[in-house]
């Protein structure tokens, strides 16, 4: 088999707790990032592309990644964005009619290093207990001092701002340009397939840099403003904060997913914070609190809304809760179309559960644009 020479590698985390794997392929290299999990048992494709991801090494949980190999047109974004892989088996070779080339290839073409053979159940345990912190994944083991102070110059990601890193740097358009409704989307990590969503309902969307202001964004005349997910500490984005909370002025819909949730959040004066552990995954239970029901969710973020701040709060209405930890997952400003969701309702990877809310998102806007005719 052609990778079959592995060179040793470990993972060694800014606490100094070692866990030792193999390079993927035949590689010396080294990769430094926050080191985070991802649960799903499918959908590798989707969540290394995904720009949330950025600056983070990806434990995968499931026991084998790259078995069915990558797909064209199963990414999120134009490149991998996760800093690094650690994973338990690694499939070098895939089985599926439609793939287009191994993981192994797929990574390769995006530099991307990647571990395998890391006893990933030690490791998510280890990470569960003491929380989410800075590692290096490596091939130069011999070298462990020097790593360690290179290690302790990695910025935490508490204060980190991301967005600019894989935000557009001119805005574009997606969809058809003679769809009934417009939409201005600030892009501080959009996922493609909150565009496919978007679009698809009938939207053509001029997507902005995360440093546009509202003017900006408004001057496209559009009937919704959207936020999108992304990368890193929401936080340091005063740019978008201050974006947003002319977008909730404007009296147009606003609706924002992941980061553009805790957007709209610190917009309307509620702080976020810092996870011990963030939820990654595509089967976390939210409890949508106006129709009693539940809903499987993707997600991805390590960041949270303070609830008692969001309680308290006279403009706002707590929607969703996480059935696991009873954090914020969905809030909506009362009075006003505006509001948005920890989780990901474009899946990709995951379950479509949350789909209606860009049903919703678009019932908002045709009944918008009526009363405003
Ligand atoms: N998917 C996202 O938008 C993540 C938002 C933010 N970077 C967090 O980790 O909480």
């Amino acid at each position: 088999m052609k990778y079959k020479t592995k060179r040793n590698a470990i993972v060694l985390l800014a606490d100094g707790t070692i866990f030792h794997g193999k390079s993927v392929g035949d590689r010396e290299s080294t990769a430094f990032g926050e080191v985070c999990f991802n649960t799903g048992m499918t959908g590798y494709q989707e969540i290394f592309t995904d720009p949330s991801y950025y600056g983070q090494l990806l434990v995968t949980t499931n026991a084998h990644i790259g078995n069915y190999g990558t797909q064209v047109e199963e990414v999120e974004s134009d490149s991998v964005k996760i800093a690094g892989l650690i994973c338990r088996n690694f499939s070098y070779n895939y089985s599926r009619a439609l793939g287009n080339k191994s993981l192994q290839e797929f990574l390769d073409d995006n530099n991307l290093f990647a571990i395998s053979d890391v006893d990933t159940r030690a490791l998510v345990s280890y990470i569960r207990d003491h929380g989410a912190m800075n590692a290096v994944i490596t091939t130069d083991i011999d070298n462990l001092e020097q790593l360690k102070k290179q290690l302790s110059e990695v910025p935490s990601m508490k204060g980190l701002e991301l967005a600019s890193k894989v935000s557009v740097k001119e805005p574009y358009f997606f969809g058809d340009e003679e769809a009934s409704y417009r939409i201005a989307a600030l892009d501080i990590g959009i996922k493609k397939n909150i565009l496919r969503n978007l679009g698809k309902r009938d939207a053509y969307i001029k997507v902005f840099p995360h440093n546009a202001t509202f003017e900006e964004m408004q001057a496209f005349g559009p009937d919704a403003f959207f936020i999108s997910n992304g990368p890193g500490d929401p936080e340091p984005l005063t740019e978008a904060i201050a974006a947003a909370k002319k977008m909730i002025s404007s009296g147009k819909p606003v609706f924002g997913i992941c980061l553009g949730h805790q957007i709209i959040a610190l917009a309307n004066g509620v702080s976020t914070y810092k996870m011990h552990n963030g939820h990654r995954g595509i089967n976390h239970p939210i409890l949508n609190l106006r129709t009693g029901k539940g809903e499987i969710t993707s997600q991805n973020h390590g960041f949270a809304i303070n609830r008692e701040e969001t309680e308290s709060n006279p403009d706002l209405e707590i929607t969703h809760v996480h059935l696991n930890d009873k954090t914020v997952a969905g809030i909506r400003i009362k009075n006003k179309d505006v509001f948005s969701v920890q989780y990901h309702p474009e899946a990709s990877a995951g379950p479509n559960d949350a789909d209606y809310l860009f049903d919703q998102f678009f019932e908002m806007i045709k009944s918008n644009a009526s009363q405003t005719a």
